[in-house]
């Protein structure tokens, strides 16, 4: 039985002060919630202020990048042994921000992955297609070579470890959801994918979430589908009470 998983992914919003607000005001709206796993993403700056806080609550924290090397000379950047360190658990590898603007490829995905997972760390590994490439019929495709790429040569023992993230890029931030039944059909091929690459047990319990324009109101229909195990919500975790309805699957 796959645990849901919500995850919120702060991206570049709230300082120190902020996060402890909303952190404080979510734990209040969460407690209680056990049969969720509930994850804040806050950016960087926040991670420390958000991990003690939600030491021994049912929230986890999550990064929202790292790089693969343990250290080194990489200006910038952050390790994985650095965000474990600190007391995270999750990470978010390749959000589609991250490959736009960023540079960041199914091969550098891969090495994320590998170096979070050596790390002891969960990876949130994001995977979706543009609006150009739906239009063009190729989504699976995409999301195929996506996962294959992005996941490949793994142990199959750290293979159930891995979270995959489908976030079709046209309806991140901008208020159209795929709807339940499409996410539902490419988020159970992605599913098939996994299976082809490390078998039917390891696919069978690896979580899948879905991505793109969460909210209260859409939660539940999501969450109704067999393979969608969860969501990675934007725009609406950076508000305590959408967050907390979207954990509590209410409209
Ligand atoms: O990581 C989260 C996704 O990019 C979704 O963002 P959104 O909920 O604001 O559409």
């Amino acid at each position: 039985m796959r645990k849901p998983i919500i995850a919120g992914n702060w991206k570049m919003h709230k300082t120190g002060a902020e996060a402890k607000q909303l952190v404080e005001e979510l734990k209040e709206l969460i407690a209680g919630v056990e049969d969720v796993e509930i994850v804040v993403c806050p950016p960087f700056t926040a991670l420390e202020t958000v991990t003690e806080l939600c030491r021994g609550t049912n929230l986890t924290v999550g990064a929202q990048n790292m790089h693969w090397e343990k250290e080194g000379a990489y200006t910038g950047e952050i390790s994985g042994q650095m965000l474990k360190y600190l007391g995270c658990r999750y990470v978010i590898v390749g959000h589609s921000e991250r490959r736009q603007y960023f540079g960041e490829t199914n091969e550098t995905v891969n090495k994320k992955v590998k170096a979070a997972l050596s790390c002891g760390l969960y990876p949130i590994v994001c995977v979706g297609e543009t609006l150009e490439q739906r239009e063009a019929g190729i989504t699976a495709e995409v999301c195929r070579k996506q996962v294959e790429e992005g996941l490949a040569s793994l142990k199959d023992d750290q293979v159930s470890r891995v979270v995959v993230a489908y976030e079709p890029v046209w309806a991140i931030g901008t208020g159209r959801t795929a709807s339940a039944r499409d996410a539902e059909e490419v988020i159970s091929y992605i599913r098939s994918v996994v299976a082809g690459m490390y078998g039917e047990k390891a696919a069978g319990e690896m979580r899948i979430q879905y991505g793109g324009s969460v909210k209260p109101d859409n939660i539940k229909e999501l969450m109704e589908q067999p393979n969608i195990d969860g969501a990675l919500v934007g725009g609406a975790s950076l508000k305590a009470q959408s967050f907390a309805q979207i954990v509590r699957f209410e409209g």
